[in-house]
């Protein structure tokens, strides 16, 4: 595997140790040798494996290892099948979203619940192919719990740097059910992030968050996957919610091999949903500036998204805005707790975090930055049950809007 720096281009190279960053502070990125991938071998080769179960190449994420880890041997590979995951329309959400054609993705069905998977089974499983038996990561409690089990399965150790700030109970307890250690912290998940980089190579720590390029190699795999189930016919736009912004790194990555490679015709616009709370990487491209000013508070409902300084946005305006000629938006909680609502009664469920595409998607059909006459797909990237805390609120929110409200029962008159 090759690692090119984002900032100074020149290659990164260190056998046996994890790479994060270039010795000048740039990210580095990953480059897929094409050469010899035929998109017709592969298609029938996908199509086998999926047709398989239960092999670690029948999952998800592992059925493409072509186009994420070629080299990797098969035995540190550690998965549950992850990926995999239903691909759903349903007509009010349509009609809400006012696209001619609407897709979830829900990658909240995932072992750990949410899409952190699709990119943890690779980083862990190339960690242990290096030899580390010790992970680390900060997290607002996704990323933890997704790490936590698959270093258990591996039985290895995990390490979770644990913000003080804007996480959610519940991912926290999955988290350290899974037998992670837990180490508290001062500050948010920028204030981890941090922390990691200073500090994880002394502790020969490998850190699965998603400055590790690996995590960005798994989640390429929804691309993958989300095209494979549409016959490698995409939409029109893909919509997804940015906090880190490594799903939306990961997903224009995606998109782009497989144009390079045949597999589809073009790539697919990118919208991403920041919180109106937590949006320093929308403001910097409606201000046209040429870097990003973290937010020193992030401040949303959605825990996902309690990110001030996200760690892969160059790599986002490389892949998504560049490459897929990608847009941004942002949504208050309020529009985030309504749509969310809606994808619960819907049947499918999700998280705050990942209501803010929906809730996204609708506000750029409404101002007419997507047509309605254009399809798109919205990408649910955590389960229902992981921000308990936010269901009671778009509950309310819901009841509210449709006045709902019983009057009390009268007891009966007596005769
Ligand atoms: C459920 C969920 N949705 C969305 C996000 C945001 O994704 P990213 O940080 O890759 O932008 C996260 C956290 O990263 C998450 O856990
Ligand atoms: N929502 C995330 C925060 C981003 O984490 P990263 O692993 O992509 O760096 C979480 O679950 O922690």
């Amino acid at each position: 595997m090759r690692f090119i720096c984002m900032e100074c281009g020149c290659e990164a190279s260190g056998s046996g140790q994890a790479l994060y960053r270039c010795e000048c502070g740039g990210l580095l990125d990953t480059v897929l040798d094409d050469r010899g991938l035929d998109a017709d071998r592969l298609k029938r080769l996908f199509d086998v494996r999926l047709s398989e179960r239960n092999t670690p190449l029948s999952g998800g994420v592992w059925r493409y290892k072509e186009l994420i880890h070629p080299e990797l041997p098969m035995d540190s590979i550690v998965t549950k099948n992850e990926g995999n995951t239903g691909l759903y329309e349903h007509a009010d959400l349509r009609e809400y979203a006012g696209t001619r054609r609407l897709w979830l993705k829900a990658q909240s069905e995932n072992p750990s619940g949410s899409f952190k998977d699709n990119g943890m089974t690779v980083a862990v499983s190339h960690g242990l192919w290096l030899g580390y038996s010790r992970f680390a990561c900060t997290s607002t409690g996704n990323t933890s719990s997704s790490m936590a089990m698959y270093a258990a399965l591996a039985g290895a150790e995990a390490v979770v740097y644990l913000p003080d700030q804007g996480v959610s109970l519940s991912k926290v307890l999955q988290t350290e059910a899974y037998g992670a250690q837990l180490v508290r912290i001062e500050g948010g998940y920028d204030a981890g992030i941090r922390y990691l980089e200073e500090h994880a190579e002394a502790m020969r720590l490998y850190v699965c968050n998603s400055l590790n390029p690996l995590r960005i190699e798994g989640q390429k795999s929804i691309a993958f996957e989300l095209a494979h189930q549409l016959d490698w016919r995409m939409p029109d736009w893909i919509v997804l919610p940015g906090g880190a912004l490594s799903n939306a790194a990961a997903m224009g990555k995606g998109l782009d091999e497989l144009k390079r490679i045949g597999l589809i015709a073009s790539v697919p616009r990118i919208a991403i949903v920041q919180a109106e709370g937590a949006a320093p990487f929308h403001r910097m491209l409606l201000n046209r500036e040429s870097s990003l000013r973290p937010v020193d508070q992030p401040a949303t409902i959605a825990s996902a998204l309690h990110i001030g300084n996200p760690p892969n946005w160059p790599k986002a305006l490389r892949y998504a805005i560049e490459r897929a000629r990608g847009v941004t938006v942002s949504v208050s909680d309020r529009d985030i707790l309504e749509a969310k609502a809606r994808i619960d009664r819907s049947g499918i469920g999700c998280e705050p975090a990942s209501a803010a595409a929906l809730a996204g998607l609708r506000r750029l059909v409404a101002d007419g930055t997507i047509h309605p006459e254009e399809t798109a797909a919205c990408l649910l990237t955590g389960h229902l049950l992981k921000d308990p805390e936010a269901i009671a609120l778009s509950l309310s929110l819901w009841k509210d809007s449709k006045q709902t409200v019983q009057p009390a029962p009268r007891p009966l008159e007596p005769d």
